[in-house]
């Protein structure tokens, strides 16, 4: 079992956004970088293409020139004659001259050019808000298109690609940012030129951001930054068992699309994902695709309308399907046989507990793992996504270190059924 930290973009600090607050789990990243200019990046490579030309014989050349581009310097004045001495062309020769010189510039250039990526990158583009589709009484799907900016469509391709990722909202009244994850793109031929955006997002009465964006009318701006991402996609996974709590079901969409849009064996990957709701309203219409052989766990005896498989059973029987159970029915209709669900109702007293965990641990087939050159552990895969309280419940808390979450140890119930499982896997806290 192997346990993986996640990718993170280097971010710009909020304070430099005028942004006080942020929920992502990212620190602010310091650095000459961050905190250069283009005109300082463009300016010293003036400089430094002058003090190397002139022949000085700073050593190492950058650390002197750098300083003296800066404008400051803490060396004694240099004599007269030793200025005449680096005016002449004593040491280097005219094409080793050159050669510094070209390297010098094309770091620079890398360098401004990374710097430029960034900035682009850590602009917030205004959206406009065009649609809200409630999915349950407490979460709804919003709908973005760009506004007068227009975002780089390419980007956002490159990241429907790589796996999960997600935006930042801005809330301009009181400068705070919050992650949203994106749901793929429906109905689609390609993401290609897709330029609206939608995000399921959940309503928190008691939350600054999400109270926020759900009191916004139609019509009204909403700011983006992004894309940030948070897991990579290795194009040797096989199989993967997602855990899914609440709107933790967006990266499980992430993946899906970014699994079976890969060229290579798409047909032979599978998914199975657990999605754990805390009501029926959540999910309505969804059933799960164990085998009815295999009853849920009923948690507590003593409430008498505790439902089991039943009651998920015949809610599935309605017609009535809320849009995200939509998206994962049609998911598995465009991939029979490689997507599979089992809904979760805290409501109706269904839980992802041990049993279930062990259970979605079986799902992972050795026999599709023949012939191939990657270990076994990239190409199974468990994820946990979710509130931190459903990550900790699972496998336990991920850990802060050195100013940045981590993804932690493996514990609590994961850890047990790994350890009866003799499956090779690696795991992800998302
Ligand atoms: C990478 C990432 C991706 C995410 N993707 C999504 C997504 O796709 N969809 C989604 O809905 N969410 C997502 N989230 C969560 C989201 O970013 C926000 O954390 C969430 O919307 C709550 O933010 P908020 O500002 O509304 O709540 P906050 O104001 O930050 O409050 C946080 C919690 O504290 C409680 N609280 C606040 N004040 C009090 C008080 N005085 N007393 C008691 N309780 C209080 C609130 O009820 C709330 O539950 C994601 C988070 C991350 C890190």
């Amino acid at each position: 079992m192997t346990i993986c930290g996640r990718l993170h973009l280097p971010k710009l600090c909020p304070e430099r956004q005028n942004v006080t607050d942020i929920n992502t789990r990212q620190s602010p990243s310091s650095g000459w970088l961050t905190s250069m200019t283009p005109r300082a990046a463009s300016s010293q490579v003036s400089s430094i293409s002058r003090c190397v030309s002139k022949g000085s014989l700073c050593k190492p050349p950058s650390s002197h020139c750098l300083r003296r581009a800066q404008g400051y310097s803490s060396a004694p004045p240099q004599p007269e004659r030793k200025l005449q001495q680096s005016s002449q062309p004593s040491g280097l020769k005219s094409w080793q001259r050159y050669a510094i010189t070209m390297v010098i510039g094309g770091v620079v250039y890398g360098l401004y050019e990374g710097y430029s990526n960034k900035q682009a990158r850590d602009a917030f583009i205004p959206y406009k808000l065009v649609k809200k589709d409630p999915v349950s009484t407490s979460a709804s799907i919003f709908v973005l298109q760009p506004q007068a900016r227009s975002p780089d469509l390419d980007t956002y391709k490159e990241a429907w690609q790589r796996g999960i990722w997600n935006f930042h909202f801005k809330q301009p009244q009181l400068q705070i940012v919050r992650a949203y994850t994106p749901l793929p793109p429906q109905d689609a031929p390609s993401v290609e030129g897709v330029s609206q955006l939608r995000f399921l997002i959940r309503n928190d009465a008691y939350g600054e951001m999400s109270s926020y964006l759900h009191r916004l009318p139609i019509g009204s701006q909403i700011e983006l930054r992004g894309p940030n991402i948070e897991y990579e996609l290795s194009p040797d996974v096989k199989q993967i068992v997602f855990f899914a709590g609440g709107t933790g079901i967006a990266p499980a969409l992430q993946v899906a699309h970014a699994l079976f849009s890969q060229k290579e064996h798409s047909k032979d990957k599978k998914l199975h994902i657990l999605w754990a709701n805390r009501k029926r309203d959540d999910c309505v219409g969804g059933h799960s695709d164990h085998s009815p052989a295999e009853p849920l766990v009923k948690k507590s005896t003593t409430s008498s309308n505790s439902p089991t498989l039943n009651a998920s059973t015949k809610t599935a029987a309605s017609n009535d399907q809320g849009l995200v159970v939509k998206e994962l029915e049609q998911l598995k209709e465009k991939h029979p046989g490689q997507v599979t669900v089992e809904y979760f109702v805290n409501e109706e007293n269904t839980w992802i507990d041990r049993d279930a965990v062990f259970r979605a641990l079986g799902r992972f087939d050795d026999n599709d793992f023949s012939g191939r050159s990657s270990s076994s552990q990239e190409q199974r895969q468990i994820l946990i996504s979710g509130p931190s309280g459903f990550i900790s419940y699972l496998a336990g808390p991920k850990e802060w270190r050195n100013g940045r979450e981590q993804q932690g140890g493996v514990s609590k119930i994961l850890a047990h059924a790994i350890s009866m499982n003799p499956h090779n896997v690696k795991v992800w806290k998302i």
